[in-house]
């Protein structure tokens, strides 16, 4: 069992020991299904050769086909991968979805590849782990460093080694193969709706403007910080990882965000006002209303993170900003976080009407893909609400509780237990 994932268990635990839920259906959730790992040969531009390790973790499936995306990056790892895959399976079932939990992911410095090179990660990623992805086992969708683009080509690669047209086996993909509008803005935007449904919860009467510090200028971040803009709200810094830029009356989103995509960095902007400083860690200290965490894991990790932070409340768009370990210095320091499960789980509720289009064969439309995705934020952020009220737990706790709640009311439904309540 690796520490990671450990870690994360202590919280689906608690939840748990506060609901009274039986220990035989919590433990079914201490480890993982199935998880297959391999090595990647990849050709590299030069001719030479590298091995990638990579993974796939199907979690747990007691709700409907394992769901999670796939990530690029120096740091994943096999621990990792499970971990993500377990917050899946909380998140899916969070979010009312008929997914269990997946997650998979390659070692590999993204940004040292090729664009050709990636398409042969891409496709060796396929050629591993073919045999488990399939519509109704396996979904993989886009993750760190991962989009349309990948998506494309694995749907392509798994096309040639199947020997049929399986789109649905993949999300994310580009709506000309078959993708829906609407699934690469979803994880932001659904960030903004949830922040939205519970921000009387953190504190935040009325419906103000908010100051907001972000952390990650990606598919995630830069959807969260239009989304933002668009409801009043103020970004005062961004950092991603080649450091920080800020404005204390707000940073033009939509130049931000041009600026990147020319010169690939947030302190390439420059403007009247503009600050930028390649300490990009300095942004948890950012004085605001608000700090959204959208890049990865494990920035804030215990009690002396918790001291720097200047913010009133966090939204987890990333998945684990935050470790346990911070989570008691966090209720001393009176900040409230909206967890990641329901803070981010927007991508995979889009992923889901992917899914089903590809199913039905009939497309959406725009303002159905939004209308689905406010309803079901709406829908999970009032569950979480309930739950809160009823319990006093507070908002990860709680959402862990709803996330069990439906996981064990389908296990008792399947007759593999008597009852999921111990009492
Ligand atoms: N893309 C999606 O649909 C979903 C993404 N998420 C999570 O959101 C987070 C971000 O994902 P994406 O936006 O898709 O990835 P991305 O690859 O598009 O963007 C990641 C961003 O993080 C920045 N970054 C990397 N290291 C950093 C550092 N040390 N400090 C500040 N910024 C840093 C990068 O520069 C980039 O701007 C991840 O934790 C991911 O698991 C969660 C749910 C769905
Ligand atoms: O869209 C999906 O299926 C998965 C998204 C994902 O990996 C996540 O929510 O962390």
């Amino acid at each position: 069992m690796g520490d990671m994932l450990s870690a994360a268990r202590t919280r689906m635990h608690r939840a748990a020991e506060n609901l009274d839920l039986t220990d035989e259906l919590v433990e079914r959730l201490d480890y993982p299904t199935e998880t297959l790992a391999a090595s990647i040969p990849l050709r590299r531009d030069d001719g030479s050769l590298t091995q990638l390790k990579a993974w796939r973790c199907r979690y747990d499936a007691t709700l409907g086909p394992t769901k999670g995306g796939i990530r690029f990056h120096e740091t994943v790892n096999q621990d990792e991968v499970q971990t993500l895959a377990f917050l899946m399976t909380m998140k899916c079932a969070l979010m009312g979805l008929p997914f269990g939990g997946g997650k998979g992911g390659v070692q590999v410095d993204s940004r040292e590849l090729s664009t050709m090179e990636t398409e042969r990660v891409a496709r060796g990623w396929v050629r591993a782990f073919a045999r488990i992805v399939s519509p109704n086992r396996d979904v993989p969708a886009p993750d760190v460093a991962t989009g349309e683009r990948e998506m494309a080509w694995m749907v392509d690669e798994y096309g040639h080694l199947s020997g049929s047209i399986e789109p649905n086996s993949f999300t994310g993909k580009p709506v000309a193969l078959g993708g829906i509008p609407g699934r690469t803005p979803a994880t932001g935007r659904g960030g903004m709706i949830a922040l939205e449904a519970v921000r009387d919860s953190l504190g935040f009467d009325g419906d103000g403007g908010l100051s907001i510090a972000l952390q990650g200028f990606g598919n995630a971040g830069t959807w969260f910080a239009k989304a933002a803009v668009e409801n009043g709200h103020t970004i005062v810094a961004v950092s991603d990882s080649s450091g920080l830029v800020r404005h204390k009356d707000g940073l033009d989103i939509d130049a931000l965000i041009e600026a990147k995509e020319k010169e690939g960095s947030v302190t390439s902007f420059s403007g009247d006002g503009v600050e930028t400083s390649d300490d990009g860690a300095a942004i948890i200290e950012q004085d605001c209303d608000v700090l959204v965490l959208a890049a990865l894991g494990g920035v804030i990790g215990d009690a002396d993170d918790v001291e720097k932070l200047a913010c009133k409340a966090i939204v987890e768009i990333a998945n684990r900003p935050i470790l346990p370990e911070a989570d008691e210095p966090l209720r001393d320091a009176g900040i409230d976080v909206v967890p990641d499960i329901l803070a981010n789980g927007g991508g995979v509720t889009i992923s889901h009407a992917e899914w089903v289009q590809g199913r039905t064969g009939l497309g959406w439309k725009d303002d159905e893909v939004a209308d689905y995705l406010e309803d079901k934020m709406q829908d999970a952020a009032q569950a979480v609400r309930d739950l809160m009220d009823q319990s006093g737990l507070d908002m990860r706790t709680a959402a862990y509780g709803v996330a069990l709640k439906r996981i064990c009311a389908a296990v008792s439904a399947a007759g593999t237990v008597e009852e999921f309540g111990k009492g």
